[in-house]
């Protein structure tokens, strides 16, 4: 059992259709309010050497991230801390104090408590007009699909490539592209925090046309032999970049710089170059 399917007796238990997207959406007077929140763990998400402040910003980055895929504003971050050293918070909480102040975003509050294993949730919320809403449902045959950066580069530190470790360890949240998008009138974005075939798959379980990569287009990790770089660029976890489908005359949109990785097709299915693509990224998995 993977953590989708898990997701599919969620949605049996509140409104599937609040699964499918990276944050939940409230009315908000004339506005509406996204809300994400998301768990680290010191075992599956930092990486030996990380460092406490770098921790506190990376959980701070995944949450704004989420907020960034809607379209939306940052406003303010939550932040709950299951704390296994007393001596680590104040580094925790600057990481995540300097990643709202970078973006925009007031840590205002969160929790506390003691926990054999560090444990981190943050909850970030953001505003949008309604009309600037992005969703993973909207995608239609003719659109381009495209990516804000490169991607891989965080598996690529892990495995071993010293000169992305800033961008698994320090992710930048595309807060302000995220935005741009919205108002572009982008048809459909997440982000690629489980990979991009992952992502791909994701949204097409919420649309009703398929996607189609060119390998040949994807924006690699600098420095990694060709054909591994393409496994991490498909298949790796952990980048921030947004994944986004467009009508091709909106862009480029000005002071985005994204990349066409391909089109929306109308078959129901996830192809590279042509072939399918199996569903396998960053997953979490339950054993029997
Ligand atoms: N336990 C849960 N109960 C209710 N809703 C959930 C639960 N887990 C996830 N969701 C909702 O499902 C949607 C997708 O969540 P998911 O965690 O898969 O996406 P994500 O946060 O973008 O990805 P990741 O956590 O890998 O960064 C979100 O809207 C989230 O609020
Ligand atoms: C050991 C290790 N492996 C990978 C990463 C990169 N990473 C950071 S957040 C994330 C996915 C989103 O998290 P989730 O799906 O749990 O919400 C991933 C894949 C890391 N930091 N450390
Ligand atoms: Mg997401
Ligand atoms: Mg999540
Ligand atoms: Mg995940």
């Amino acid at each position: 059992m993977d953590e989708r399917g898990l997701h599919r007796l969620i949605g049996t238990i509140i409104d599937p259709e609040r699964l499918d997207d990276d944050c939940a959406v409230i009315p908000c007077g004339d506005r509406l309010m996204v809300a994400s929140t998301d768990m680290l763990h010191e075992t599956t998400d930092f990486p030996a050497g990380m460092t406490d402040w770098q921790i506190g910003w990376m959980a701070t980055a995944v949450t704004l991230s989420d907020v960034a895929s809607m379209g939306a504003a940052p406003g303010e971050v939550l932040l709950a801390v299951g704390l296994d050293r007393p001596e680590r918070l104040s580094g925790i909480m600057e990481g995540a104090r300097d990643c709202c102040t970078r973006f925009g975003a007031e840590l205002v509050g969160g929790d506390l408590d003691a926990h054999r294993e560090l444990t981190i949730v943050s909850t970030g919320l953001g505003l949008v007009a309604p009309e600037h809403l992005v969703r993973r449902r909207g995608a239609r045959p003719g659109d381009v699909i495209a990516v804000t950066g490169p991607l891989g580069e965080a598996e690529a530190a892990l495995a071993g490539y010293d000169r992305h470790r800033r961008e698994l360890l320090e992710p930048q949240p595309r807060v302000r592209e995220g935005q741009a998008l919205g108002r572009a009138g982008v048809s459909a974005m997440m982000d690629i925090s489980d990979g991009l075939v992952l992502s791909l798959h994701d949204l097409l379980a919420v649309n009703d046309c398929g996607f189609s990569v060119d390998t040949a287009r994807l924006p690699l990790p600098a420095g990694v032999p060709e054909d591994e770089g393409r496994e991490l660029a498909l298949y790796g976890g952990g980048d921030f970049e947004l994944l986004f489908t467009a009508p091709p005359d909106i862009l480029p949109v000005p002071g985005v710089e994204a990349r066409v990785i391909g089109e929306v097709i109308p078959e129901r299915t996830v192809l590279a170059d042509g072939e399918p693509l199996e569903r396998r990224g960053y997953l979490h998995e339950w054993k029997g």
